[in-house]
C-alpha cells in the first residue's frame, strides 16, 4: 500500500528525509547556514544590544541585571520581531537554504510569523536561563498546525551543559496541551506543559550553523546554560500563506491571548489584537501571498 505523508509535501526531501520528519516531528541539517553568513547575524545582535540597530523587542534577563551586569551581550537574552530588519531578513529568515527546507515541509507559499534570537549569557540564572516543555503552538493563533513549521539554527557550538535544545521525538501527532507558568523557569514569559517529564528526552548537539526544523505540536524545551559561554541561536517559524487565523476564545490560547493584550496595554499604554500584532509581524519568503496577507481573513 501507497505510503500516505502528513507533515511534508512531495518536494525535494529524500524518502529518508520524509520519513523522518513525519515519523520524529522534526528534522537536523548539519552545517545548512555557511558559518559567514551566522557571523553576519551574530553582529547584527551586537548592534542590537549595543543601540546601534533597533528590534521591535529586546529583553534582558532581569536576574544578570540585578547582579549589576550592563554590557550589552551579557545581559540581551531574547530579541524579537527581526523581519523587519533586512539583514537578518537576507542571512537567516530568507536564506535560501533554510527557505528550500522550509518548501519541503509546508509547500511553495510560504509567510514568515515570528522571529527571535535567544541568547544565554555565561552565568545566567538557572532557572531563568531553561527553557520548559512546551509546544510553540501554544503561541501562535493560526491553522492548520501541519502547515507551519520552526526552524532553529545553532549561533555556536549548543550542548546540554550550554543550554541546548531538546526534543520529545513523536510528539508532534499528539494535540496541542494547555500550557501555563512553570516551576522549573522564572521567566514569565515562558510557559510550560506538565506532566510530560518521565518521557525521554532527546538532547541535540548542534554545531555552529546546523538547523533543526520542527512541527509546531512537537514538544521540546532547552536545558539551562552551566557553561562559561554564551549560547545563541536564531529561530523563524514560517507559514503556508494560505493559513488562517483561529479566534483563540474558548481554546487553551484565549489566556495567552489575552495575557499578551493586558500586558502591551500596561507597558506600551496600546490596545492590541493578537491576531493583528501577528499580521503586523509577519513577512512574506516565497511564492504567493494568501489569507494570511489579508486584514480581514480573520475570524
Ligand atoms: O532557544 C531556546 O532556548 C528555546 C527556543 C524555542 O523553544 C523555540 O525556538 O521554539
Ligand atoms: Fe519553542
Amino acid at each position: 500500500m501507497a505510503r500516505t505523508y502528513k507533515y511534508t509535501v512531495d518536494c525535494g526531501f529524500t524518502e529518508t528525509q520524509r520519513i523522518f520528519y513525519e515519523e520524529n516531528g522534526y528534522i537536523l541539517f548539519k552545517k545548512l547556514v555557511p558559518e559567514g553568513d551566522i557571523d553576519i547575524c551574530h553582529q547584527r545582535f551586537l548592534d542590537v544590544c549595543n543601540g546601534k540597530v533597533k528590534v521591535f523587542t529586546v529583553m534582558r534577563d532581569k536576574t544578570l541585571r540585578d547582579k549589576g551586569e550592563t554590557r550589552g551581550e551579557y545581559l540581551v537574552n531574547k530579541i524579537q520581531e527581526l523581519l523587519e530588519d533586512d539583514v537578518f531578513y537576507d542571512y537567516y529568515a530568507a536564506h535560501p537554504r533554510v527557505v528550500e527546507v522550509i518548501k519541503n515541509i509546508i509547500g511553495p507559499n510560504v509567510t514568515a510569523i515570528h522571529s527571535m534570537l535567544i541568547n544565554k549569557p555565561p552565568h545566567s540564572n538557572t532557572q531563568h536561563s531553561t527553557h520548559p516543555i512546551h509546544q510553540d503552538m501554544f503561541y501562535f493563533p493560526f491553522k492548520p498546525a501541519d502547515k507551519i513549521v520552526g526552524s532553529w539554527t545553532a549561533m555556536e557550538k549548543i550542548n546540554v551543559e550550554n543550554g541546548g535544545l531538546y526534543v520529545l521525538p513523536g510528539t508532534h501527532k499528539g494535540p496541542l496541551f494547555p500550557h501555563g507558568n512553570s516551576e522549573d523557569c522564572s521567566n514569565e514569559f515562558y510557559h510550560g506543559v506538565r506532566g510530560f517529564d518521565h518521557l525521554p528526552k532527546l538532547h541535540l548537539t548542534m554545531d555552529k550553523g546546523d538547523a533543526l526544523f520542527f512541527h509546531p505540536h512537537l514538544l521540546h524545551g532547552s536545558s539551562p546554560n552551566m557553561s562559561k559561554n554564551f549560547r545563541k541561536a536564531i529561530s523563524v517559524h514560517y507559514a503556508d500563506s494560505n493559513c488562517t487565523f483561529i479566534n483563540t476564545k474558548g481554546t487553551v490560547q484565549e489566556r495567552m491571548a489575552m495575557d499578551f493584550e493586558k500586558l502591551v496595554n500596561e507597558k506600551f499604554g496600546v490596545t492590541w489584537d493578537y491576531i493583528n500584532f501577528f499580521k503586523m509581524k509577519s513577512r512574506l519568503i516565497s511564492g504567493k501571498p494568501g489569507k494570511i496577507q489579508s486584514m480581514d481573513s480573520h475570524l
